[in-house]
């Protein structure tokens, strides 16, 4: 049974199609990368399937729950949108506490443990808005992480990371596929994409069809 499943789903922003008719499989402990232009509605596909944008039409199953219907958001899904989502006022140590979704007697290791994974400095106490765009993306990525969820959505993950960056983040994705997660990400790159990725879309005008199928 696929893990995320998608059937004739259509978005419209003021009377424009964003999503057009799509229909998706995500099978559980693959990676899955998501290319297109600019505007093309990778980052609103990516919120429908969480259950912060609302279709006009279709299905979107999230580990057998409807999205919206059974459950209003998706649950056990860990998710990175970059600098939008993280607290500048607060240190990267109180925006994953305030993530973390069970209380847990060692909260302090399990963050420590996610900021080491992204390769930041777990006792660096500064506020987030004194870092740069890279540790603002890895920390963006962290917040993914540190529920330690079965699937992980990251948008534009390689957003402000230099070179060394971004095969850190390679790595990083492989070791997820070992830990059995499934990764949905989206990037223009595509190198990235193709070192990252079992399989790869590509959205444009609102339709989806799928460019690679290399196999996990
Ligand atoms: N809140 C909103 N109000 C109006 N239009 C919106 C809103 N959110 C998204 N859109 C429009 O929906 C379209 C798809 O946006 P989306 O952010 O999903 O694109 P994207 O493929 O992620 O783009 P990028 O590669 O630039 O990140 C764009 O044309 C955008 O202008």
């Amino acid at each position: 049974m696929p893990i995320i499943e998608l059937k004739n789903v259509t978005k419209k922003i003021n009377h424009r199609l964003i999503l057009d008719n799509i229909s998706l499989t995500i099978d559980q402990h693959h990676i899955y990368g998501i290319s297109g232009p600019n505007g093309s509605g990778k980052t609103i596909l990516l919120k429908a399937i969480l259950g912060f944008v609302k279709p006009n039409t279709g299905n979107i199953t999230v580990q057998g729950y409807k999205i919206r219907k059974d459950q209003m958001f998706a649950s056990n899904v860990g998710f990175s949108f970059g600098e939008e989502g993280l607290l500048p006022m607060f240190d990267s140590q109180t925006n994953l506490q305030l993530l973390l979704k069970h209380h847990q007697l060692n909260q302090s290791k399990v963050i420590s443990t996610a900021l080491s994974k992204v390769g930041l400095d777990p006792y660096d106490h500064r506020k987030v808005q004194a870092f740069s765009l890279g540790m603002k993306q890895r920390l963006s990525i962290a917040c993914a992480l540190v529920n330690d969820d079965p699937i992980i959505i990251l948008d534009e993950p390689t957003n402000g990371l230099d070179k060394k960056g971004q095969l850190f983040l390679v790595d990083l994705i492989q070791q997820l596929k070992k830990e059995q997660k499934t990764v949905l990400l989206t990037s223009h790159d595509e190198f990235f994409l193709k070192r990252s990725s079992d399989h790869i879309f590509q959205i444009n005008d609102g339709k989806i069809r799928i460019e690679t199928a290399q196999g996990g």
